[in-house]
């Protein structure tokens, strides 16, 4: 592409030579990833600064760099801009002709559940007979290619290509995690989102956001941003799909000018989920909606999951998509990789591998527990290095209270000493009883031990990594899956 071209849209402040004539092959944030003829843009990060690289980049063949300041002695053309960040996301999405402009991509943000929600839409379009792709935590995938996903919400450059590829497959419909990093980093700023959904917000993140209205302030960008264009309302209707029992329901329907529609079960809505059942083998519930109304006996259990099948049947009814079709869809999911699964291995007690890492979806997910178990409650859970400190004796806290026994562990401890991470945990344990608690720094001690300790009727609940299939350990990353491990420890093999 001419670089002139997909420079139009772009406010320059200085460029330090002639570009009329240079076209470019791709454009990269990352030196390491520089390929000739590219075009590379320089990110300051949260570690170090792109402007440090761009000599490098253009060794290895960058032809221009799009920077915030002058690098001294480069041979190529140097595009100053005020912002490289709020610059990245218009570059890809021109250079790859706005991808998200010809599919649909219904967005799902929150605290909670966002894994859950993309992928309960994305079973009900695909059941629909859509082509559809998705992008979240646990991978990325273009009809039934899997790839990897390094983060929830890739960096704008990698998004936009990957929609790119999804349109070169005819996708129609993308169910993608919006996470509140991507939004306070402008990942998603060059996407068009057919609509945005909004899960629910607690604590967790505080490390990189400061508060808690920073933390909302981020997602609310999410909807004001939601075709705020005059151009955008002309195209066709966008939606903001809104927990209507969420104490923010209010403020992030004060930010869009979408068409609202609204779910829940405790409070009026658009799409109400009434008489919520709950048992050991999952939720039933009448699906209350504009559009008429339905039984529905999920596999997933806890009212939080019928939360997540409410947010996605309402996002999927704005697409016009039958309620039985989506009960039928709905009703098929057995769960999610990692989301409340459990472990059978032969054993009397009950086994749960769950990825609650924040103090919310902990005591969600325990409340749940607790409605069913017969017997004790061991509970498995640690917190992660490098993020968010307070939440730490919160988490533990939530941990005893509901547990027969809390066993606290570490969880990625990252570049953090795991015995602070646990010196911070106690911190919310002061007041339990040394025999509610047991302290074992390795994962798989404190897996070994819970199960070791378990009699038929009880339930562990091993929670914080889920589909995680590692432990990062200092900046390495070890093969470590909480379910692998289970097994061994109840076949006694660890
Ligand atoms: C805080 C955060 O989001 N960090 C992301 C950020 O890293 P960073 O700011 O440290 O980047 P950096 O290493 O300083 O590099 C700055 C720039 O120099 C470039 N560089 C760097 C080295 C080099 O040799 N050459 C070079 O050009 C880099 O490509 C980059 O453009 O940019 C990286 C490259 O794209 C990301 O991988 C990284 O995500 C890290 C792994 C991360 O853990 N992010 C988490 C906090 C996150 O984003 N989480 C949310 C989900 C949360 C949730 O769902 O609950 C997510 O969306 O994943
Ligand atoms: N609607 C919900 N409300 C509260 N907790 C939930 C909800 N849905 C799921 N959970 C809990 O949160 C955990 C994570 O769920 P999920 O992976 O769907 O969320 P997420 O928002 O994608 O998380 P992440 O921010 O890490 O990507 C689940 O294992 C479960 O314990
Ligand atoms: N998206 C979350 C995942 C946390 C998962 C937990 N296992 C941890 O490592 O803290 C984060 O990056 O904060
Ligand atoms: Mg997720």
């Amino acid at each position: 592409m001419q670089l002139s071209k997909l420079l139009a849209p772009i406010l320059l402040k200085k460029i330090t030579d002639t570009i009329d004539t240079l076209d470019i092959t791709g454009i990269t944030a990352d030196s390491r990833k520089a390929c000739p003829g590219c075009l590379f843009v320089a990110l300051k990060g949260h570690t170090v600064d792109g402007h440090d690289f761009v000599a490098g980049a253009v060794e290895q063949g960058a032809v221009a760099a799009v920077v915030e300041r002058e690098v001294e002695g480069l041979p190529v053309p140097q595009i100053i801009v005020h912002n490289t960040r709020d610059v990245v996301p218009i570059l890809a999405s021109t250079f790859y002709r706005h991808p998200s402009h010809s599919m649909k991509v219904i967005g799902v943000t929150g605290t909670n559940g966002k894994t859950t929600v993309t992928n309960l839409i994305d079973k009900i379009l695909t059941d629909q007979g859509h082509r559809t792709g998705l992008i979240g935590t646990i991978k990325n995938r273009i009809g039934n290619q899997e790839y990897d996903a390094a983060n929830t919400t890739p960096e704008a450059l990698e998004l936009q290509e990957t929609f790119h590829r999804m349109k070169e497959f005819g996708t129609e419909y993308v169910a993608m995690e919006v996470s509140s990093h991507a939004l306070d980093l402008k990942r998603v700023a060059g996407t068009r989102f057919r609509t945005a959904v909004f899960t629910n917000l607690t604590q967790d993140h505080l490390d990189f956001h400061g508060s808690m209205e920073k933390y909302r302030n981020a997602k609310g960008k999410f909807f004001s941003q939601l075709g705020n264009t005059y151009e955008d309302r002309l195209v066709d209707n966008r939606f903001a799909v809104i927990n209507a029992d969420d104490p923010e329901a209010g403020f992030f329907i004060g930010q869009t000018v979408a068409q609202v529609v609204t779910y829940g079960i405790d409070k009026e809505a658009d799409v109400r989920g009434l008489n919520v059942q709950i048992e050991a083998g999952g939720a039933s519930f009448t699906l209350a909606s504009f559009a008429g109304s339905i039984d529905l006996h999920l596999q997933m259990t806890g009212k939080f999951s019928v939360y997540n099948a409410l947010a996605a049947a309402a996002a999927c009814l704005c697409e016009g998509v039958g309620l039985s079709a989506i009960k039928a869809s709905l009703e098929s999911v057995s769960g999610v990789d990692g989301r409340f699964e459990r472990v059978v291995a032969g054993q009397d007690f009950t086994v749960i591998v769950d990825y609650a890492h924040t103090p919310d979806s902990l005591e969600n997910v325990l409340k749940t527990i607790r409605e069913f178990a017969k017997g004790k409650v061991y509970t498995v859970v640690g917190c992660g290095g490098d993020r968010d400190r307070t939440k730490r004796p919160i988490m533990a806290r939530i941990a005893a209270a509901y547990s027969d026994v809390a066993i606290i562990t570490s969880d990625n401890p990252r570049t953090e000493d795991p015995e602070k991470i646990l010196d911070d945990m106690e911190q919310g344990l002061t007041d339990v009883s040394r025999d509610r608690y047991v302290r074992l720094t390795d994962r798989k001690d404190a897996i070994r031990h819970a199960v070791g300790q378990a009699v038929a009727g009880d339930v562990v609940l091993i929670a914080g990594k889920g589909h995680e299939t590692y432990q990062i350990i200092g900046t390495t990353k070890h093969h470590f899956d909480d379910r692998e491990v289970a097994v061994q420890a109840i076949r006694g093999e660890l």
